[in-house]
């Protein structure tokens, strides 16, 4: 039985260790907060009820995961460790630091970055070859890609061992081959991000029509035909044509927009703190996340057939 530690159980936390213990794993979790501490059972609970609907095995039997007050207590003994803190390059590199002073010289670090090049958070562990990406998508429980990203000095070793663990999870690992920013999955997805907020911050569209003819479209579309296979459905002539006047002007700004930033300077994060791009009761929280779970997962079975 492979021994995993969560180190981290906010947004993506909860469901992660309820997929890892549903696969057999025994999950022990940390969270520097009390309160995520106390709130993650429950969540943990729900998510499970979504891998029921989902039909994913149970493996897990009667072990139930342990939620754990120290990240020493967390990652005793454990096989993998997996860092999912905030994506801030300092704190992760702290984080790792610690837990490698902790663990056994065959255990394997993993983070959950979103794109924070695995170089960099491998530097200064004191067995680079056993750090490595495992880049989950939100929510972890129900979306099956795992991107699998070597850093500079991850062994090959590390890469089968995780494209192997993996895939024992139910889950499809997506082997990254170079460790650029973003990955693969973020780069993509940031790239839309970008567009679709400057189409609203430039008032072309406004942000519930945006997410309507994104979800309906492109989005819709993309979730059955893939964008390379979808240029050979358009026609590459068709992209050629269009991309020889479009790619210049498209949004290609170097930061972040003010529309975002100044969201995120008052604290309005979206679900999380209640306002982002839209407002929501804590009331609408529950309901919205139980919603999409349950279409996600519709869509997922049909996509499965
Ligand atoms: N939110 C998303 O859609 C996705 C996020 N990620 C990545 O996963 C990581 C975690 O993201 P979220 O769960 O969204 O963040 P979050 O902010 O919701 O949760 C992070 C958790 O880490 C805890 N924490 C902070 N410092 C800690 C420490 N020193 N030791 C233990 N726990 C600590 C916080 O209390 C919090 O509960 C980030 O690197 C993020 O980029 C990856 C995929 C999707
Ligand atoms: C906005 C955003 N940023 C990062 C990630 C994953 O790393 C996600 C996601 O998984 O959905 C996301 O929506």
């Amino acid at each position: 039985m492979i021994r995993t530690a969560v180190i981290g159980l906010g947004t993506m936390g909860t469901g992660m260790v309820a997929t890892l213990a549903r696969a057999g794993m025994a999950v022990s979790a940390y969270d520097v907060s009390a309160d995520q501490r106390a709130n993650a059972l429950p969540a943990i609970s729900a998510a499970n009820q979504v891998l029921n609907a989902l039909g994913m095995p149970d493996k897990g039997g009667d072990v139930a995961p342990r939620i754990v007050d120290s990240l020493a207590d967390c990652v005793a003994d454990a096989d993998l460790v997996i860092e999912n803190v905030p994506e801030k390059l300092d704190l992760k590199v702290e984080v790792l630091h610690q837990i490698d002073a902790l663990v056994s010289g065959s255990c394997v670090l993993a983070s959950d970055t979103s794109g924070i090049p695995i170089t960099k958070l491998q530097a200064d562990v004191s067995a680079p070859g056993r750090v490595i990406g495992m880049h989950w998508s939100n929510p972890p429980h129900i979306i099956p890609i795992i991107e699998v990203v070597a850093g500079a000095q991850t062994s090959p070793e590390t890469v089968s061992w995780m494209v192997e663990t993996v895939t024992g999870l139910n889950m499809l690992p997506v082997l990254v081959k170079k460790d650029v920013p973003g990955f693969v999955e973020n780069r993509i997805l940031y790239a839309i991000m970008r567009e679709a907020v400057d189409l609203v911050e430039k008032g072309v569209i406004d942000a519930e029509s945006l997410d309507t003819c994104v979800s309906w479209g492109i989005g819709y579309k993309l979730a059955v035909v893939g964008p390379m296979a979808l240029l050979d459905m358009a026609g590459l002539d068709i992209y050629q044509a269009v991309g020889s006047y479009l790619n210049e002007d498209l949004c290609a700004r170097k930061d972040v927009s003010a529309l975002i930033a100044e969201k995120t300077g008052r604290g309005d994060l979206g679900m999380k703190t209640g306002g982002g791009m839209f407002d929501y009761t804590p009331e609408q929280v529950g309901e919205l996340r139980a919603a999409r779970a349950k279409k996600l997962v519709a869509v997922r079975r049909a996509l499965e057939t």
